[in-house]
């Protein structure tokens, strides 16, 4: 089954090259953002998932993660990009924690050569939009062209096809073969 979803987002590839919807979600809102915008581009998902769990009860995530910050630490990664070269750009989701990505998604930018692609942003957050996560991005990767990202708020992921098909639209993104009208009827 995984062959033929293979086949079918190689056909919807458009000019713009191979398309990475790459994703790290505590919660389940970002995953959803990442499942459409990899739905209308016909790209490959990915998800970046750490070897250890954060906990599930929100106050003891909250600590543990600000912790991370403190240290500045790099949460090990138990998922890998084995093709990481035949990806042009690269949609990279998260949630905003404490006012840019989750680490993790800064031990993923760490793990490979980003120069030439082009990585497009999108998180979801609970007030701070984009935060210092755009900024970030570019401190890590200074060859890749960072490109204009998309902020949702977490409340609104589950509506949110619209908007990141229109996101895609900008970015040149939006794979002629999908069938929005499907998900998104006037
Ligand atoms: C540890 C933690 C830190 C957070 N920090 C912020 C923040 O600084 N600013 C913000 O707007 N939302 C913050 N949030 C809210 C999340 O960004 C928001 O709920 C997001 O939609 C969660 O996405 P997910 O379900 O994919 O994990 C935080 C959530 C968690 C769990």
């Amino acid at each position: 089954k995984e062959k033929a979803e293979d086949t079918a987002r190689q056909q919807a590839e458009g000019d713009t090259g191979k398309v990475l919807v790459a994703f790290f979600s505590y919660g389940g809102n970002t995953r959803k953002l990442a499942e459409n915008a990899a739905r209308y581009t016909g790209g490959d998902l990915f998800r970046i998932e750490t070897e250890k769990s954060y906990a599930e009860d929100y106050d003891t995530c909250l600590e543990e993660t600000a912790r991370e910050m403190e240290q500045n630490a790099r949460p090990a990664l138990t998922t890998h990009v084995e093709n990481m070269e035949e990806y042009d750009v690269v949609l990279l989701g998260f949630p905003i924690w404490w006012g840019s990505m989750p680490m993790a998604v800064n031990t993923f930018l760490e793990e490979y050569d980003f120069e030439g692609k082009i990585i497009a942003p999108f998180c979801t957050h609970g007030g701070s939009g984009l935060g210092s996560s755009v900024t970030d991005i570019e401190k890590l990767c200074p060859d890749a062209e960072t490109a204009d990202g998309l902020a949702v708020y977490g409340s609104r992921a589950d509506q949110a096809g619209e908007q990141v098909a229109e996101w895609l639209e900008k970015l040149g993104l939006y794979g002629e073969n999908q069938d929005r009208e499907e998900e998104i009827q006037e």
